[in-house]
């Protein structure tokens, strides 16, 4: 359920600001992808289904995998301090849509 994408992204993310080794952070960035898009199938409680904001819930998961894709490339291109940075960005995707769907 929602929840446990939830759950399931915030653990990943811990590792992604913690860890100096590429692989890991890479294989953290993966699975979050991988949660993100499960999660936006899946609406929360608080929205009906076709409504205008649902197009708005959807391009949280777009900005949060544009987020994620931007970091990982870095991080593959061995740009780990860079990818550090770019990963700040998944942070404030997250805090964003909180604000308005949580
Ligand atoms: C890396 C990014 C994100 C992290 C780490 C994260 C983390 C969390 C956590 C820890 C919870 C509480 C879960 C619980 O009750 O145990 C939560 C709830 C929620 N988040 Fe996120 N979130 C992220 C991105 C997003 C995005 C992009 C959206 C929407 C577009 C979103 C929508 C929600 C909603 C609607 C809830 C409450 C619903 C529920 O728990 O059933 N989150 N999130």
């Amino acid at each position: 359920d929602l929840t446990t994408h939830m759950q399931s992204l915030a653990k990943q993310f811990q590792i992604v600001n913690t860890t100096e080794d590429s692989a890991e952070f890479i294989a953290a960035l993966d699975a979050m992808r991988t949660d993100a898009q499960a999660a936006s199938e899946i609406l929360p409680g608080s929205l009906t289904e076709n409504s205008e904001e649902v197009k708005n819930y959807k391009q949280g998961y777009n900005d949060l995998i544009a987020a994620i894709d931007a970091a990982a490339e870095l991080a593959k291109a061995g740009k780990m301090a860079e990818a550090k940075v770019a990963a700040e960005k998944i942070a404030e995707v997250r805090n964003t849509n909180h604000k308005q769907f949580r």
